[in-house]
């Protein structure tokens, strides 16, 4: 036998090894699924999303509590929303068992004592501020009026997340009107300036809380939420509950060169050499980092649930990372997930048609991969600018989020999952990683149990509706919200014990 023909046999039978692998691996990949416990509510345990608890959360739409910038808000909308949420929730605000207290001059925090003092306390986060509508055409509502409308609220907020806060004090209220006495408190945390970094708001929250010494066995803020039809390969809804989130660095990049008249132009101007850079980074984008950090864990947790062809490279990622990661880097969504985000935010130059601008300015907003240090970002961004003449300097950064435990080990965690379950029985549940921040980023001394989720689904067609155009949630997920965070109360008042770990396959 000729060399080549030894050579052949040899390659064959090593690529046959590798299929056999593979197939084995994809048909024995363990479940991470487990059943959904059983509910043992009532009917009367079931809040209905009546006229009145409808109306309400209309009404909270009509607040126009916009953040615009850090300490430029919307003062006298927050006052009177505050107002609002005192006269709608009779029974929680004349309580003997719940506190109230205003912090940092708007936002709200709520005490529900609990008899067993040897719980810690659970805290449920929210925010009360919202985005800035633009000028972009085609809301089908007016953004304040909290219009209802074929089986939806519109409105800003009512995804992001007017939903959360109404939902939760729909829930302790009814708690309440039903003589109900939590064994564990119960905490109810809502900074009125989240969408501009929780300075005022959640920082405040969080070091009140931090020098009263309270220890929360968990948090719970906004975050990902149950998607349909967004996990490539996955036809079940999925509820995605991040246990990290990325970090963030922006970065400000600037030309100057010498003004003049526009008549006699230099080769280059600081325009031209900033949308060079620009360009630089948007065609050279940080490292694909998939399955490197924790969002592995999220794709493992689906790998059974999905279709042939995701299911193998999925239960195989010793070799075919680099195939998931070209997928998954198509669509911004995902594309999220894989890598340090380069968004391109702001790009500001000139004052006057003929004259040459001094100076041009570009804010770029970087989202940073769990497995990505601030310091190597901008070292990319240098190196793919390779131009002395623009200047780069750190406008804000935070490092990514400590990861939380998940899974059968974290009865936090497991909590959650039961409740997500009860409600949606027919969903999956995974660990993930949330791509924006939220004002948890405040709470890191608080405890290591940080869990970021809304309880409402999300298809792909909904994405764009966050912080964007026509804002809405069905009537049926407001109703889910609110029973959502009654089975949480009901689910964390107990002592919570650690499961042993099992997956579907060992049963
Ligand atoms: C596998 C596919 C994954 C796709 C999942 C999509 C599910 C969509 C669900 C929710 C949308 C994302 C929620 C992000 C919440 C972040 C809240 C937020 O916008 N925070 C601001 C805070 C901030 C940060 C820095 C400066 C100012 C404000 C943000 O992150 O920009
Ligand atoms: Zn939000
Ligand atoms: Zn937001």
């Amino acid at each position: 036998m000729s060399t080549a023909q030894s050579l052949l046999q040899w390659v064959g039978a090593a690529l046959l090894c590798v299929a056999v692998i593979v197939v084995v691996r994809t048909a024995t990949f363990p479940s991470y699924q487990t059943r959904p416990p059983p509910c043992n509510a009532t009917d009367q345990d079931f809040i209905p999303a009546t006229r009145a608890r409808l109306d309400r959360l209309s009404q909270a739409v009509t607040f126009r509590t916009v953040s615009y910038e850090p300490g430029r808000g919307t003062p006298e909308e927050l006052r009177k929303f505050l107002a609002f949420l005192r006269a709608s929730f009779p029974a929680l605000h004349a309580s003997p068992l719940v506190t109230r207290e205003v912090v940092g001059n708007f936002s709200l925090l709520y005490r529900v004592q609990g008899s067993d003092r040897s719980l810690k306390p659970a805290l449920l986060a929210a925010h009360l501020d919202v985005v800035p509508v633009t000028e972009e055409p085609g809301w089908e509502a007016e953004p304040f009026s909290g219009q209802q409308k074929d089986g939806f609220v519109y409105g800003r907020g009512t995804i992001d997340c007017k939903h959360n806060v109404l939902g939760q004090l729909e829930a302790l209220e009814f708690h309440l009107n039903r003589g109900h006495r939590p064994r564990r408190a119960l905490y109810l945390a809502y900074g009125h300036d989240e969408e501009v970094s929780g300075h005022y708001g959640a920082r405040k929250i969080g070091e009140l809380l931090e020098e009263r010494g309270v220890k929360p066995e968990f948090i719970l803020d906004e975050g990902l939420t149950v998607t349909k039809g967004v996990v490539p390969g996955v036809g079940k809804k999925v509820a995605m509950v991040a246990i990290t989130e990325k970090g963030y660095v922006t970065v400000k990049l600037s030309v100057r060169v010498k003004g003049g008249h526009g008549s006699m132009p230099e080769k280059e101007s600081a325009i031209g050499i900033l949308s060079q850079a620009v360009t630089n980074l948007e065609r050279n984008l940080q490292p694909n980092l998939w399955g490197s950090g924790p969002e592995r864990d999220f794709a493992e947790h689906l790998a059974t649930e999905m279709s042939l062809l995701p299911r193998l490279l999925t239960a195989n990622l010793w070799l075919f990372t680099p195939v998931v990661r070209w997928v998954l880097a198509q669509k911004p969504s995902t594309n999220a997930l894989c890598r340090t985000t380069t968004a391109v935010t702001r790009f500001n130059a000139g004052i006057k048609d003929n004259v040459i601008a001094p100076e041009a300015v570009a804010i770029v907003n970087h989202r940073v991969h769990p497995k990505q240090t601030i310091q190597e970002v901008l070292e990319h961004n240098l190196k793919v600018i390779d131009d002395p003449r623009v200047k780069m300097e750190v406008v804000e950064s935070l490092v990514p989020a400590p990861v939380s435990p998940s899974g059968p080990e974290s009865a936090a965690y497991m909590a959650i999952q039961e409740s997500i379950q009860q409600i949606y029985p027919d969903s999956l549940v995974a660990p993930s990683v949330l791509m924006g921040n939220t004002d948890t980023r405040h709470y890191w001394n608080l405890t290591s149990a940080i869990y970021r989720f809304s309880p409402n689904v999300m298809t792909p067609e909904d994405l764009t509706r966050f912080h964007g155009v026509n804002e809405r949630i069905s009537v049926q997920d407001y109703e889910r919200v609110m029973n959502f965070y009654f089975h949480l109360m009901r689910n964390v008042d107990k002592p919570l014990v650690v499961r042993r770990h099992e997956h579907d396959g060992d049963l």
